[in-house]
Parts: C-alpha cells; sequence; structure tokens
C-alpha cells in the first residue's frame, strides 16, 4: 500500500463515522480491505462491531498485539473538504480514522512478510463512549489471542509531522461520565413562587461544581470537572419542570474520582433541599488511567531513533482512552502521533496532516517488528 492509497483508506473512513458499537460500515469496509491483503498466514475473528486479525508467526513464542479504535463522535463536522463525513452528526474528530488506516497499513505488510512471532491487530469499537476495551478483554479474542505484549497509538494535533511521544508511568487520566437529571414542578413563567424552576436549579448546580477542584480536591492533586451539554425547558415562558447536565470527571489519581463523585454526591443533596425536586446521577462509562510500562517505552524510544522520526517525551494528560483496561492487564504502551492540525482533539475542523500516515504505518510496523 503506498502513501496514495493510505490516504484514500482514511478519505473513506472519515466518510462514514459512526457511534460506539453501531461501527456496521466501518467494520464491513474494513473486512473488505483485510480481505484484499494477502490472506495465507490471516486469521480473522468477529467481536460486535469490532474484529481482530491474527498474523501467524514463522515459530511463534508470543503474540503482539496492537489496537486500532473505530468509532466516531457526535459532532457536527465543519471541514469543506470533498471527503467531509457524509454522517451528518457524526466526525471522526478523534483520528480514529487515521489509527484504522495505519493499523491496516501495518497489517498488510505484515501479511505480506510475517515475523517470527504471532502478531494480532484488535479493531475495537466504542472508545468514545460505551467502551469497546473492558467487554472485549472477556471475548474469546482475548481468551484464544492474548497479546503478551500490546501498543496503541494516539494522534496529537499538537505536535509536527514526524514526531512522536510518550513516557513511562501515567499518561492518561482516569475518567468517569457524568449524567445528572433534574425533575421538579414546572409551570407559567409570570408564577415561579409556584414552580421548581429545574433551569435554575441545573444552573446552580453548574456553579456549585466549579467548587469542586477549587476547593475539595487537595491542591497537590489534579481533577477536571466539565459539563458539555446542558438541556431543560421547552418555550421561553414556561418554567422548566425538567434539566439534564452531561459532563465528564478526570483525575489522575484513581482514588480522587470517588472523592469528586462523594462531593458531586453533596452537592446533589443540597440542591434537592433547596430547590424541592429530585436529582438523578447516572456516572456513564468509567475508564481505568492509561500506565505505560517503563521497560516497553524505553525499548520503543529506542526503535523510534533508528527511524528519520522525533521522540519528544510526554506529559501526562487528562484526556481519557479504555485501552487502559488493556495496559492493566497487560504489558505495553500507547504513544502520541503528530499530525500537525490547527485545531484540536473533539474540534469540529480538526483536519490531521495526511502525511503523517505513512509516519505511523512504519514506526508500528517496526516496532512490532524490534519488540
Ligand atoms: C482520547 C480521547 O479524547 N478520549 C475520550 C474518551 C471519552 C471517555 C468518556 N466518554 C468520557 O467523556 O468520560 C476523551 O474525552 O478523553
Amino acid at each position: 500500500m503506498n502513501t496514495a492509497d493510505l490516504i484514500k483508506i482514511r478519505r473513506n473512513l472519515h466518510e462514514i463515522p459512526e457511534p460506539g458499537f453501531q461501527e456496521y460500515k466501518t467494520q464491513h469496509l474494513l473486512l473488505e480491505l483485510v480481505a484484499s491483503f494477502p490472506q495465507a498466514h490471516l486469521q480473522i475473528r468477529k467481536w460486535e462491531t469490532g474484529f481482530a486479525v491474527k498474523v501467524a508467526g514463522s515459530h511463534p513464542e508470543r503474540i503482539i498485539g496492537f489496537r486500532a479504535d473505530i468509532d466516531g463522535l457526535p459532532i457536527m463536522e465543519e471541514n469543506d473538504y470533498p471527503y467531509v463525513s457524509g454522517h451528518e452528526g457524526y466526525m471522526h474528530a478523534c483520528g480514529h480514522d487515521f489509527h484504522m488506516t495505519i493499523a491496516l497499513g501495518a497489517l498488510e505488510r505484515l501479511a505480506e512478510t510475517p515475523i517470527k512471532d504471532d502478531v494480532v491487530f484488535i479493531f475495537q469499537p466504542a472508545e468514545e463512549g460505551p467502551g469497546g476495551a473492558l467487554p472485549m478483554l472477556d471475548s474469546e479474542i482475548f481468551s484464544s489471542w492474548r497479546p503478551d505484549v500490546i501498543f496503541a497509538l494516539h494522534i496529537a494535533p499538537e505536535l509536527p509531522v514526524g514526531t512522536v511521544s510518550s513516557k513511562p508511568g501515567l499518561l492518561f487520566a482516569n475518567t468517569s461520565e457524568l449524567f445528572i437529571d433534574f425533575k421538579g414542578k414546572g409551570g407559567h413563567a409570570a408564577y415561579p413562587h409556584l414552580t421548581h424552576d429545574m433551569v435554575a436549579a441545573a444552573s446552580s448546580f453548574v456553579t456549585q461544581l466549579q467548587q469542586i477542584v477549587s476547593r475539595r480536591v487537595d491542591p497537590l492533586e489534579s481533577a477536571v470537572v466539565t459539563i458539555g451539554k446542558i438541556t431543560g425547558g421547552f418555550v421561553q415562558n414556561v418554567i422548566a419542570e425538567n434539566a439534564r447536565l452531561e459532563g465528564t470527571i478526570r483525575t489522575l489519581n484513581p482514588q480522587i474520582i470517588d472523592q469528586v463523585k462523594k462531593h458531586i454526591e453533596q452537592i446533589a443533596k443540597g440542591h434537592e433541599i433547596s430547590f424541592d425536586c429530585s436529582i438523578a446521577i447516572d456516572y456513564g462509562s468509567n475508564y481505568y488511567q492509561v500506565f505505560n510500562d517503563e521497560h516497553y517505552v524505553q525499548k520503543f524510544k529506542q526503535i523510534v531513533e533508528t527511524e528519520n522520526v522525533n521522540w519528544k517525551d510526554a506529559s501526562s494528560a487528562m484526556t481519557g482512552e479504555d485501552f487502559g483496561y488493556m495496559l492493566k492487564e497487560i504489558p505495553g504502551f500507547m504513544f502520541w502521533l503528530g499530525v500537525d492540525s490547527v485545531y484540536g482533539l473533539h474540534h469540529s475542523k480538526l483536519d490531521p496532516d495526511e502525511d503523517a500516515l505513512e509516519v505511523g504505518v512504519n514506526i508500528v510496523e517496526k516496532t512490532i517488528r524490534s519488540l
């Protein structure tokens, strides 16, 4: 596969972003492409909307795993190139189109020239939510093809093409989604004293949440509480009987996330009393931190240094990744791949530089051959 092929595949995938566990077209396209590779050493196992491909080694003693996530995000794309998302309201705004393309590029090369060990390429659904890694770990794929070492990459818009970055230890945060539903008494906008206004309750709640990180979490720890969506009411002159907040909690220390949840629950109790309403909290999906194995990161750094690729020591980030669950059970690492986009991850104008595809394929192939 040459650079033009990689770009074509990436653009085709970019056009069909799908929500977690609904990646039907994506799975179909990926499997069609895998079917066009030399088949002699390949074996495929499907799981939900994902799958894994094993490339049989000549004298296997280990299994090396590489994981790519395959879902899109509920974001309306604002780019105007010809291969813009064809699924309105969804976009590959977290680079999973790159992750999949790079996995395919490396898989094709391994299918042509396998190594001594077995290699498993894992195409995992639902990274953005509700989380595919944890249930996939319990599947037949991981019981029969359990890797001895596993790695994955994530695009980094802020890094130039030709740079990769990682670190031993904690790379990504612990996360929990956060959904808060308010139910009170609605009514006529002119009679607020006869109602329990859920728009007011939800607004006050958002304000109170800001106090958790600044006043309840130890300043030497790190935490984020973000509300990304607020909904409530139906019309301008009716006091709302329902409101909903949607957000996420991030911490670098797994224990701190429980403290943050406890404080959110205390705020909820206070608001139930002061706004005379009921509040239901749902923590959605929770991701375990991405913790890189020191030995494999050092080895990866040495591999990078033999290629024409720059290395940058990474800092821990508040991003989340359910790949953390795989690293909890299997030694390995995740790394950032520079794609040089003015707009960042989860932005409707994210526009990664496609020159990074070739860099990604080379480094993933080289790493698999050298680990
Ligand atoms: C790399 C990245 O951006 N990952 C997502 C993971 C989302 C987890 C979950 N849906 C949540 O929002 O907590 C991220 O937002 O960091």
